[in-house]
């Protein structure tokens, strides 16, 4: 299993790997609305790395965000918990993770997490301090 429990442990994470896997899914977005394109990847505890890219709708609030799209696929590629994580805008460079997608990781993530932002290298509680998970559920 791969942990990296500290920001000072983050050298372990391949985060050139994971900003190539998020701009290579990057280029596979539906953005017809938006003209937005966002790829995320994610590093999982078991050493995969799996992808997303958002699909826009016309709808446009029933658009899924990169993030969904990772989600998706961490569970038809063998589950797992996310380790780090790592998300690139249309000109590469890196993105936050909205709000939601924020509440999405959370529930996938491994014992500390790590995210790549726009200023260093995060916590998901640095991200989402006080977050509601299913730990709340009776
Ligand atoms: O974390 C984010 C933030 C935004 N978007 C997408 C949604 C929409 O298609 C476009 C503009 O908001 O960017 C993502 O995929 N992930
Ligand atoms: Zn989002």
């Amino acid at each position: 299993m791969i942990v990296a429990s500290t920001p000072a442990e983050s050298e372990l994470i391949p985060w050139d790997q994971l900003t190539a896997a998020a701009t290579a899914a990057m280029r596979r977005a539906y953005v017809p609305y938006s003209k937005f394109p966002v790829g995320a990847a994610a590093l999982t505890d078991d050493g995969r790395i799996v992808s997303g890219c958002n699909v826009e709708n016309a709808s446009y609030g029933l658009t899924l965000c990169a993030e969904c799209s990772l989600v998706s696929q961490l569970h038809m590629t063998g589950g797992g918990k996310l380790v780090a994580f790592s998300c690139v805008d249309g000109d590469g460079n890196t993105l936050m993770p909205c709000g939601r997608c924020r509440q999405l990781l959370y529930e996938f993530r491994a014992p500390g997490m790590l995210l790549l932002t726009v200023s260093g290298i995060k916590t998901m509680d640095e991200v989402l301090p006080d977050a509601f998970g299913p730990e709340h559920l009776a």
